[in-house]
């Protein structure tokens, strides 16, 4: 099977978490979900609990499954959880991410996105509904 790429809709207080890449030169600027591959023996929550203390320094509990599997140009699949912070588990920091914003729901179509997520703005403006 493909290799899985897992992103987290982090949402709290009625707002989503946005990322902005800083790398590569083709797609730094834009805006994404935290997250990013599975390894190997490595569950798609358990990838999104460490890539968000990675990226983000934060602590989060995985929720349901957002829109459907999304095919990227890599071979790789996209698949993205809702996510909360876990209390007292930190504020987000950009590690790796240029910046980080939150969005709300009326925000989520203008955001700049990689050309894969824009599938999921109607998933993601529900998820925040
Ligand atoms: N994290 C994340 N990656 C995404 C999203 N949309 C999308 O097309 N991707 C692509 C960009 C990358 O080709 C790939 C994940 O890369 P990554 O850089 O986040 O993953 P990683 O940390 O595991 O990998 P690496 O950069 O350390 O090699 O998935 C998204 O919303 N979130």
């Amino acid at each position: 099977m493909d290799r899985v790429i897992v992103g987290a809709a982090i949402v709290d207080d009625g707002k989503l978490l946005v990322g902005q890449r800083s790398y590569p030169d083709d797609v730094a600027g834009l805006w994404e979900l935290p997250g990013g591959r599975v390894e190997p023996d490595e569950s798609e929550a358990d990838a999104l609990v460490r890539e968000c203390r990675e990226e983000l320094g934060v602590d989060v509990t995985v929720g349901v499954r957002v829109g459907g599997d999304i095919a990227l140009q890599s071979g790789a699949v996209l698949r993205v959880y809702a996510a909360a912070l876990v209390d007292d588990g930190g504020t987000p920091q950009a590690a790796e991410h240029k910046a980080l914003q939150w969005v709300g729901a009326g925000e989520v179509a203008a955001v700049d996105w990689l050309p894969a997520d824009r599938v999921l703005i109607p998933d993601l403006e529900e998820l925040l509904a």
